[in-house]
């Protein structure tokens, strides 16, 4: 099932939510190692991504190395951490979500399509469980959501 950004997001179910919730501390305990191998591959595969991110190293072959990388990955993985704990709190997780998005929108102006597909590149790391591709639907749905208003 690919990543969707549109429509009414999907809704977890609680056996999405127990899967999550038992293979998610395997993930985040090795945030630092994992959110990096994540935003380095978004990177390599949408290179022009980078353009949002003056702060990064300008030499795409030492990203890996950049302390402003290695940050804005555990940046992004914790914000997905906090999601996850705001699974069984339904409104509280979609308003963190819009806020968030509402910060991408206006402060950072970042390229809609993209949430999806970094979403995509995090479900593949995570060997690409049905709960986290509903999860990350979730996510890049309402990352999208103040673009689309
Ligand atoms: C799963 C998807 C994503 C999540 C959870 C996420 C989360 C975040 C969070 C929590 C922040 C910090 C907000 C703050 O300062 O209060 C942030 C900043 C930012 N995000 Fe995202 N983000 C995602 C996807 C993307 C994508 C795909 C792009 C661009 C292609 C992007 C570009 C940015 C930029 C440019 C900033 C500001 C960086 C800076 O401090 O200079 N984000 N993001």
């Amino acid at each position: 099932m690919p990543i969707t950004d549109h429509g009414q997001p999907p809704t977890l179910s609680e056996g999405d939510k127990k899967a999550i919730r038992e293979s998610w501390p395997q993930i985040y305990k090795n945030f630092e190692q994992n959110s990096l191998a994540v935003l380095l591959e978004f990177l390599k595969k949408f290179p022009k991504a980078q353009d949002s991110f003056p702060k990064f190293s300008a030499k795409k072959s030492h990203l890996e190395q950049d302390p402003a990388v290695k940050l804005q990955a555990e940046v992004i993985i914790n914000a997905v951490n906090h999601t996850i704990g705001l699974m069984d709190k339904e409104a509280a997780m979609k308003k963190y979500l819009k806020d968030l998005s509402t910060k991408h929108s206006t402060e950072f102006q970042v390229n809609p399509d993209m949430f999806k597909e970094l979403s995509a590149v995090f479900v593949s790391t995570m060997g690409g469980k049905a709960a986290y591709e509903k999860l990350f639907s979730i996510i890049a749905t309402l990352l999208r959501s103040t673009y689309d208003a």
